[in-house]
């Protein structure tokens, strides 16, 4: 099967600040994606920049704030934005697909499978799907936060090889560079620790949203997921070539993981959680490194009411969160058997399964 690449470009790359997009600058893009689309590759474009291509057409004279002018101004913008992706891909010879993706879509596993059947067809057609969130209805409880998240859940949902997150900094440095002259560059990430999630800061201009953290945030889904990720800045013809070959254009994020089955990444990723269950530590070892089942013997405290085969989070003694899993109890039944013996746990109530959470059902998320 061909290898797919998933590229995300944000608002502060494709729009010129004041409320228009920047048709020069997604020429580039498409022409860099396009020697990509000739070579072979399945590539995928997830977009940002509605809001930012559309507010000036409205009359707002900076980005808006409220939910309401946001939503409007993504209206306008996406229409821009696709009519000028189809416009200049189509000089490429290549058509493109629009799709507008909302999280609760996610939260049903059949939606999630039909927009994934959706996304293959497409990439078998050789047509390149134009991904971005459906703004228009998204709210900001349920959103995926952020582009740059809804890329990596993306290239897990593919299972691409590379994801590509081109922003207006050549990478992550040990500071924002536009606030310390002294940042230095990391070129290499094997494992994105509390530190360096403590170095990356926010949006560098007004359009852009997530800014650093968000970068890293979606960098740690997509390698748990199995997809190595570049963070960076494209500047010339055949740069985003020179990436994926291994060039010093951003940053380089590894992982030693495989990719994950569908029915993990809508556990880890899309199911709602209806509870937290916080177990002792020799549960959590079980849990992160054994392989194993969690059992009532390890569970410290219940939170929620859940009811058998719900999603519930699992946290650790400090409230750090391990991963999550299908339970097979109600809440009230493992609160009456948290911390007692298997035996003594068949005496007091009735379950179908004496695991709380089967190993099976279960997606660590720990890192
Ligand atoms: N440690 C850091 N290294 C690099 N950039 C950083 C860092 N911390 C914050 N940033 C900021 O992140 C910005 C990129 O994010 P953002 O503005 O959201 O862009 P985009 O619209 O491409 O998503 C950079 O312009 C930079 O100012
Ligand atoms: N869906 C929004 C994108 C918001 C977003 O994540 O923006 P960015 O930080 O520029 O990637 C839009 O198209 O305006």
């Amino acid at each position: 099967m061909a290898e797919s690449i998933v590229v995300k470009i944000g608002s502060s790359s494709l729009t010129s600040g004041a409320g228009e997009i920047n048709r020069e600058r997604i020429a580039f893009y498409a022409s860099e994606l396009a020697a990509l689309h000739a070579l072979g590759y399945q590539v995928l474009l997830v977009t940002s920049g509605a809001v930012a291509a559309g507010f000036r057409t409205i009359g707002y004279p900076s980005r808006p704030k409220h939910l309401h002018e946001k939503q409007a101004a993504a209206a306008v913008g996406q229409a821009l934005l696709m009519q000028a992706y189809q416009e200049i891909f189509g000089g490429h010879g290549i058509g493109t697909a629009q799709i507008l993706l909302t999280r609760p879509d996610f939260a049903s596993r059949s939606r999630m499978n039909n927009a994934l059947m959706t996304i293959e067809e497409l990439l078998h057609q050789r047509i390149l799907p134009i991904i971005n969130e459906n703004d228009t209805v998204a709210t900001d409880e349920l959103k995926f936060g952020d582009n740059d998240m809804l890329s990596a859940l993306v290239a897990n949902l593919v299972k691409a090889q590379h994801l590509f997150i081109l922003t207006d900094t050549d990478g992550l440095y040990t500071a924002n560079p536009r606030h310390d002259p002294n940042a230095r560059k990391i070129e290499h990430v094997e494992q994105i620790t509390h530190d360096l999630m403590q170095i990356a800061g926010g949006a560098g201009t007004a359009v852009g949203t997530g800014g650093m953290r968000s970068k890293i945030e979606a960098a740690r889904i997509a390698m748990r997921g199995g997809v190595p990720v570049f963070i960076g800045r494209l500047e010339q013809a055949g740069d985003l070539l020179l990436a994926l070959q291994g060039s010093d254009k951003g940053t380089y994020f590894h992982t030693d993981q495989h990719s994950l089955p569908l029915k993990k990444q809508w556990l880890g990723f899309h199911s709602l959680s209806q509870g937290t269950i916080a177990v002792d530590d020799g549960a959590a070892k079980a849990l992160l490194t054994g392989g194993k089942s969690l059992l009532p013997a390890g569970v410290r405290s219940v939170e929620g009411d859940f009811h058998p085969g719900d999603v519930v989070d699992v946290t650790g003694l400090s409230g750090d969160p391990i991963g999550r899993g299908v339970v097979n109890y109600a809440a009230w039944q493992i609160q009456a058997v948290a911390g007692l013996s298997t035996e003594e746990v068949k005496r007091r109530v009735e379950v179908n399964r004496i695991e709380v959470i089967h190993r099976d059902e279960w997606i660590t998320l720990a890192n």
